[in-house]
């Protein structure tokens, strides 16, 4: 069904629905028990299937047209797999994967109502609700992991301002959702090769990994790999483009090759692992797709990473995965109730590090604003939620630039963060600069750092005394610690800011432990700042004494030559975030002073936050992407990559 004739179908169905609900409420058959809170609904046994046994979910309004309830149903079968999917991986602690899938079911569940009635639409709105709270407060916990940066094509009903340009030549929405199952589908027996990789170490973990190890560690790998060119292909295209534009072509492309790519798992030697997974884990490939893929003898993928290197083939070998002692293992160890087996392997063992691991370790400068690491390597070992979550962010999305968002209007600001998300790691904010603000405001904020993976930094930089800043932190008007992730201080009141900030956040009722950091404003772009010397070096001096809170600095150059009376800790890791980046201009007429994001990341930026650079310029997605890729190159050359 291409996509025109399902956007136009959905709008005429919106109109039944209204005239039905105006009409005639009472032929919605038996209401639906409202569900219960999501703690409950949690417990029960799948969201599915709680739902499919509601009657009112095949709405009888549209029983006179067979083929409305069809698109309606699919919607919602989509919805419930989503659902289904999402709490399996929730409760198997697999969190980045259980994100992703809330996400993606809440996203549907807004597409799909519309065409529900009044009372479907209530429930509907309820259970998104209590999937977005959940969402809210796993995204915090969820490590890094391919599912975090999928962003699967699952607007099967677009926006509707891009309905109007959908041509019957389009990519068929069947496609979007092929690939989207696909994905799912891939994603969900890596997120569960995972638990049995962490049951493996857990059981093995003073024995050599064998074969059967390995295994597992390959075919997640290979998962991994599947998800980042989705993530490439998702970054690359809009989803206009990718219903009319050059997407399209890309899409049959990638679809082609995820379909050769599971014809080839299912013949490879992955094959009785992929089974044993399938069967442990009640694993489906939906039979409407199950028919579409016929196993097809391995071959070179044809997608290529944009560096022209060619992905390997995948191993021809039809032995098991499972050797004899392996086997075994499983059939005494992993009981057939999947809570159970869960159960067993919630905590991913820590590797030994290696000599060399451990030789780069010592290398590391002590304030490692200028650090050698990776992202990924810093994300594995920093004690802060929030700092793991923002390099695990750039490691997965690639991307260092923080977009200063300093636009009046919030509908301006909503668009703009809604545009840059794919590039970025982090939006900055200055809430206070809004004409209109509502408090409803920064919620669709955190809406749209959840849907692209983003955090939100509120350049708030506080400056008064400890009590007041507490109450401009914890409260008040704009309830910054409700959605900001990340905020700034200076040190002109000296240490007691940052002993209050920091004592409200380890407070026993503060809601967002580990989930919030404070950055020091270390020194300042603009010129003749007064942020140098004894400022700067009580900055860091602070930061090392409140450095369960104080995740790093904004400073345009490393501290680590600071010298100050506080030794450096073990293993610090400041994150170090520089502002006044633009590559097409040296400064304002205001003070203001530039670097490109090449001299910031090479002068010990870890994160480069640029404003006017990227937002006041005609095309702001092409020159995010700019910034992005000249930050990228400059932080893969420090690290050695
Ligand atoms: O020293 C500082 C500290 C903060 N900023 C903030 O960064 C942006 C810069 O915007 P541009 O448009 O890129 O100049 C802005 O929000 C400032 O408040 C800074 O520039 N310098």
């Amino acid at each position: 069904m291409p996509l025109f004739a399902f956007s136009r179908r959905r709008r005429r169905d919106a109109n039944t629905v209204n005239s039905a609900r105006d009409a005639k409420p009472q032929q919605l058959g038996t209401p639906m028990t409202p569900l219960p809170p999501y703690r409950t609904h949690f417990r029960a046994k799948t969201f599915s299937e709680a739902s499919l046994r509601s009657p009112s979910l095949t709405c009888a309004s549209f029983q006179s047209d067979q083929t409305q309830v069809a698109s309606k149903s699919e919607l919602l079968g989509h919805a419930l797999h989503l659902a289904r999917l999402a709490v399996i991986l929730d409760r198997a602690k697999v969190y980045t994967g259980a994100v992703r899938a809330y996400y993606d079911c809440c996203s549907l569940l807004g597409s799909v109502e519309p065409l529900l009635a009044r009372v479907e639409s209530d429930i509907t709105q309820q259970i998104s609700k209590s999937y977005k709270k959940r969402l809210a407060s796993l995204s915090a916990l969820a490590p890094i992991s391919a599912g975090h940066t999928l962003q699967f094509p699952l607007n099967i009903s677009p926006a509707p301002d891009y309905h109007a340009d959908v041509s019957a030549e389009s990519v068929q929405p069947t496609q979007l959702i092929e690939l989207n199952h696909l994905c799912q589908f891939l994603c969900t027996l890596g997120h569960c090769a995972q638990i049995i990789r962490n049951l493996e170490a857990e059981t093995q973990e003073n024995q050599p990994k064998g074969r059967d190890c390995e295994s597992l560690l390959s075919l997640s790998s290979e998962f991994e790999k599947l998800q980042e060119d989705i993530t490439r292909f998702r970054a690359y295209y809009s989803n206009k483009e990718l219903v009319n534009g050059a997407g399209s072509n890309v899409l049959y492309v990638l679809l082609g090759s995820f379909r050769r790519k599971i014809g080839n798992l299912m013949n490879s030697k992955h094959k009785q692992l992929i089974m044993f997974l399938l069967a442990l884990f009640d694993i489906k490939l939906p039979s409407e797709y199950e028919a579409e893929i016929k196993p097809l003898p391995p071959q070179p993928l044809t997608i290529r990473k944009p560096d022209g290197r060619e992905r390997p083939e995948l191993p021809k070998s039809e032995q098991s995965p499972l050797t004899p002692g392996l086997k075994t293992k499983f059939a005494t160890k992993i009981p057939e109730d999947l809570r159970e087996a869960v159960r067993l392997a919630p905590v991913p063992i820590p590797r030994k590090s290696s000599k060399r691991q451990r030789n780069r370790d010592e290398a590391r400068p002590k304030m490692s604003s200028k650090s050698h690491l990776t992202y990924g390597e810093r994300a594995k070992q920093h004690p802060n939620g929030v700092a793991r979550k923002l390099f695990e962010i750039a490691e997965s999305k690639k991307t260092n630039v923080v977009v200063s968002a300093d636009l009046t209007t919030s509908q301006e600001l909503l668009n703009l963060a809604d545009e840059l998300g794919p590039y970025i790691a982090v939006l900055k904010t200055h809430i206070d600069i809004l004409d209109d603000f509502r408090p409803s405001i920064p919620e669709r904020l955190k809406d749209l750092a959840i849907k692209h993976n983003f955090l939100i930094f509120e350049d708030r930089k506080f400056v008064d005394i400890g009590n007041t800043v507490q109450k401009q932190y914890h409260g008040g008007a704009l309830q910054i610690s409700s959605w900001a992730d990340i905020v700034n201080c200076t040190m002109l009141p000296g240490e007691g800011i940052v002993q209050a900030l920091t004592e409200t956040a380890e407070r026993d009722d503060f809601p967002y432990k580990d989930e919030r950091g404070l950055l020091i404003l270390a020194t300042m772009t603009s010129k003749g700042s007064l942020a140098t010397g004894e400022y700067t070096k009580v900055s860091v001096e602070c930061a090392r004494k409140y450095s369960r809170f104080v995740i790093g600095f904004v400073a345009s150059r490393t501290l680590g030559d600071v010298e100050t009376d506080v030794a450096a800790l073990d293993n610090e890791d400041f994150v170090l975030f520089t502002t006044g980046v633009n590559m097409a201009s040296k400064g304002d007429k205001l003070g203001q002073q530039y670097q490109t994001p090449k001299s910031a990341v090479e002068s010990g930026a870890d994160f480069i936050i640029a404003g006017r650079g990227i937002y006041a310029v005609p095309n702001p997605v092409e020159t995010a992407k700019l910034y992005r890729d000249e930050g990228w190159k400059a932080y893969l050359s420090r690290v050695g990559k």
